[in-house]
């Protein structure tokens, strides 16, 4: 039976796993260099022990411990001080020869200022420092040897420039992918940015019209209605009610009054300028504000929307469907200086029309000195 991936073992730490494949591969390379040196200097079986232990067992050791570790970043740093420790040793250990030395502490070095930043660099330089002075502490007065062969001094060239080489790779893929990212959050912030604005837009809108909605309606009225105010230009409200709508959808069912309010939305969005505001309020009514429009201009406006409409036939089911639609026009700031004031005289003016036979439109009465109701005028 295989095991479920909820059983596997979880991938290692992305540091643990990183200093796994570099020493690895780093200290092979730096056995095979000072194995080299050990031999041409017929070096006694107690330093192969040594160099086996340091770079065969030893990154078993070090990575058994870093996967265990409760914070496995943490014991990597530790690790990697602890391999600078060990190199200052094998300075020490070696009679501190000149390329030997410097590939150890450049790629100790190299390996913690990776991780932390010159901070890292300087406590490696600090820890081997310490190693080798303990070396030679322990290992008496060690005679300086600080020339390699050819062989050797080409050998710690080339392993110097392959893990300078690994690093700079991992640096690009890193970077790279920290790109590749980052473009991918743009995009995705982009994405919710446009979805947000078309989620606010959608709970601003009538679904079936696409038209702005009556809380649209409250919000953007209040706002032309305070432009207007500073400005002293006229603004209009028309309230646009269908005539018999219900003997539409009684007689040919709901989705062709569906049909109608759409035909009408479309009448509306064509006749009006892009800053004045088309909304769909309730079932057949709607409400058209009018930036800038005195009350005649917006019954001119309206007359052309009735005929408009009245001459529209909307095909549905086989059949062509007509209808006319009535208008109560209110406008600031001659019947009301508020939303309230000015959206109960376009009613009461949409009443008239109604009352008065349909298929019409009717401008609401001045309202007097003492907000008295006058006659209502009829188009
Ligand atoms: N097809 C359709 N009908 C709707 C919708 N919302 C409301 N209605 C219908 O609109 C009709 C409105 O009817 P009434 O308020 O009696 O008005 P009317 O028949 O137009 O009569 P008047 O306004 O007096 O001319 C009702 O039958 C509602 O069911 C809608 O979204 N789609």
């Amino acid at each position: 039976m295989t095991a479920a991936p909820d059983d596997a073992a979880p991938r290692p730490h992305w540091a643990v796993r990183m200093n796994r494949r570099n020493r690895s591969v780093f200290f092979a390379l730096l056995a095979g260099v000072i194995g080299v040196h050990l031999f041409e200097h017929q070096a006694p079986t107690s330093a192969w022990l040594a160099l086996a232990l340091q770079f065969a067992l030893y990154p078993q050791l070090v990575y058994w411990r870093a996967l265990r570790h409760a914070q496995p970043r943490e014991a990597e740093v530790q690790n990697m001080m602890l391999d600078g420790f060990c190199f200052g040793l094998w300075s020490a250990g070696l009679g501190f020869p000149l390329w030997i030395s410097f590939i150890l502490f450049a790629g100790a070095c190299v390996n913690l200022t990776v991780f932390m930043g010159l901070r890292g660099g300087l406590m490696e330089t600090a820890v081997m420092a310490a190693g080798g002075l303990l070396g030679t502490l322990l290992l008496g007065p060690v005679t300086w040897k600080p020339g390699t062969s050819l062989l050797v001094s080409f050998l710690c060239m080339a392993v110097l420039t392959g893990f300078l080489v690994v690093f700079a790779r991992d640096g690009f893929l890193r970077a790279r992918d920290q790109y590749e990212s980052r473009a991918q959050t743009l995009r995705q912030l982009e994405e919710i940015r446009l979805l947000q604005s078309r989620l606010q837009d959608l709970a601003l809108r009538d679904p079936l019209t696409g038209l702005f909605n009556r809380r649209h309606l409250d919000e953007a009225l209040a706002a032309a209605l305070s432009a207007a105010q500073r400005s002293g230009q006229p603004l209009a409200l028309l309230m646009i009610d269908i005539d018999h709508f219900k003997q539409i959808n009684d007689t040919h069912g709901h989705p062709a009054g569906d049909a109608m309010l759409q035909a009408l939305a479309t009448l509306m969005q064509d006749q009006v300028r892009p800053d004045d505001l088309a909304c769909r309020v309730g079932g057949e009514e709607f409400v058209l504000v009018l930036r800038n429009t005195s009350a005649e201009a917006a019954q001119a406006i309206a007359q052309r929307l009735r005929l408009g409409f009245e001459g529209l036939a909307v095909a549905h089911g086989g059949a062509m469907l007509q209808a006319t639609l009535s208008c109560g026009i209110a406008c600031f700031a001659q019947h009301g200086r508020d939303a309230r004031a000015l959206t109960a005289a376009a009613d009461a003016a949409l009443y008239a029309a109604k009352v008065a036979g349909r298929n019409r439109v009717v401008v609401a009465p001045p309202v007097g000195p003492q907000d008295a109701p006058a006659a209502a005028y009829f188009a």
